[in-house]
């Protein structure tokens, strides 16, 4: 058997950065910038109120008391999307302005409406405004010239937002790679009902949606029968076409798995005992130029295989900076027993926080073909070889789904808690 960090490091060699492409904003969501995006106008474009109210001019309002108001004449009415460029704020004078409206010239702050009374075409003011309140800058978000996004960060929905706001409509980005995936094993069926013998495929909508997830774009090439032509015919296919070919199935010892064959005839494939249970089989290489990672057939193996050693390289394979999924520490509320085996086992679990305090509790049923274990886990409990984790015990978990607060505890209750 080889430890976890060779195995995965195999597989991170597999392929780097994919080639940048300069592709439109709305294509280029769950991709990464391949270079910088330097600020060409500046943001916000002009200098504009943070509120509704009056634009003054300060040096007016200096000697406004609530004993002796300073009353100013109201000269305009400015709102959102006008251009004020007939407005002159002069001595003596007010725009009445809302939220988002360009400062008018001759004005240099905003005194808001709740503060000043309005009588008529006259406001009194009972304090002094001082330069520059509520007045957001020309520039101040982002100026010209600066670099606002660096090389490698992903298109979120709030980039998009901001690359949309800076009226940047193209970025340079790493092609996002194509991830064929396909399933191999005579078991496996679309009929209904199932006939004797017969079950579902569910890795490969499993791992099809995993592809997804992690950035790539994903291609289903099927299920595939235990038959060395056909199977010949589908890495062919998956080679001509994809970045990245995914199979389940067939990487271990069975009399036909012909997947290792029809591999071992058409590329380099490097075959794996890895430490850890489960998904210790694993299938790394290369079709031509393609990488390939054979994951083992067994439901939840395939999935957390494709965890430790498919998404990383995915996330490589777009550029990404962070290839890794998380690992924090949990207290196990529930002993997590094993026994010294020579392996990492990767305990499907549910981390939730308690008290401001991550805790994990085990599912009871960790065969590697119990997928309902796995479709409750949030977290894998790493439970090093040896004779488990006592309750109450730190362990560490890396995350593979969302971490729920407390049950029907909000923001508010935990700030007050
Ligand atoms: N004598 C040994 N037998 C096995 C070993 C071993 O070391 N010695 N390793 C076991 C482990 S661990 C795993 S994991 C599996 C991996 O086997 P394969 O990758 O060759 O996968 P298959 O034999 O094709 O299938 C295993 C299992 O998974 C089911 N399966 C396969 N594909 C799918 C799919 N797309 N959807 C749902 N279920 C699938 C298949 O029916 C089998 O039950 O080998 C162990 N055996
Ligand atoms: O590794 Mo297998 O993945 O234990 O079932």
């Amino acid at each position: 058997m080889i430890p976890l960090a060779e195995a995965q490091a195999a597989a991170l060699e597999l392929a780097g950065a994919r080639p940048v492409v300069e592709v439109g904003i709305d294509e280029a969501l769950g991709a990464v910038l391949a270079a910088p995006v330097v600020v060409a106008d500046p943001l916000p474009p002009f200098d504009n109120t943070g509120m509704d109210g009056f634009a003054v001019r300060s040096v007016d309002t200096q000697a406004a008391s609530r004993a002796t108001p300073v009353t100013l004449s109201i000269v305009a009415t400015i709102a959102a999307g006008h251009d004020p460029n007939d407005v002159v704020v002069t001595a003596g004078t007010a725009a009445r302005i809302m939220t988002g409206a360009p400062i008018p010239k001759g004005a240099d702050a905003i005194a808001i409406v709740e503060d000043v009374i309005v009588d008529g075409s006259e406001v009194h003011l009972t304090a002094p405004i001082a330069a520059g309140t509520h007045v957001r800058r020309r520039g101040s978000d982002a100026a010209a010239g600066e670099r606002v996004l660096a090389e490698g960060t992903p298109v979120t929905p709030a980039v998009r937002g901001l690359l949309a706001s800076l009226g940047v409509r193209k970025v340079f980005v790493h092609r996002r790679p194509r991830v064929a995936v396909f399933s191999t094993g005579d078991e496996l069926t679309d009929l209904d009902p199932l006939p004797p013998g017969k079950i579902h495929d569910s890795n490969r909508p499993a791992l099809l949606a995993l592809v997804a997830e992690a950035g790539g774009i994903p291609s289903d090439l099927g299920a595939i029968p235990d038959d060395p032509a056909l199977l010949g015919r589908a890495f062919d296919e998956a080679a001509a076409s994809a970045d990245l070919i995914l199979t389940s199935g067939g990487v271990s010892v069975g009399d036909f798995d012909y997947t290792k064959q029809v591999l071992a005839e058409r590329g380099t494939m490097r075959w794996m005992q890895v430490a850890i249970k489960p998904a210790k089989p694993l299938a790394i290489g290369r079709m031509g130029q393609t990488p390939v990672i054979g994951l083992p057939g067994n439901p939840v193996s395939s999935i957390v295989s494709f965890e430790l050693f498919a998404r990383p390289l995915i996330r490589k394979m777009l550029g990404a900076r962070t290839w890794h999924r998380p690992v924090l520490t949990a207290r196990a509320l529930e002993p997590i027993t094993r026994h010294p085996d020579g392996k990492l086992h990767l305990v499907r679990a549910r981390a939730h926080v308690r008290s401001g305090e991550l805790v994990v509790e085990p599912y009871r049923l960790q065969g590697s073909h119990v997928l309902s274990g796995l479709a409750g886990a949030n977290v894998l409990a790493l439970v090093p070889d040896g004779d488990g984790v006592a309750a109450g015990e730190p362990v560490r978990v890396l995350v593979i789904g969302e971490l729920d607060g407390p049950a029907g505890v909000s923001i508010v209750d935990a700030l007050e808690a």
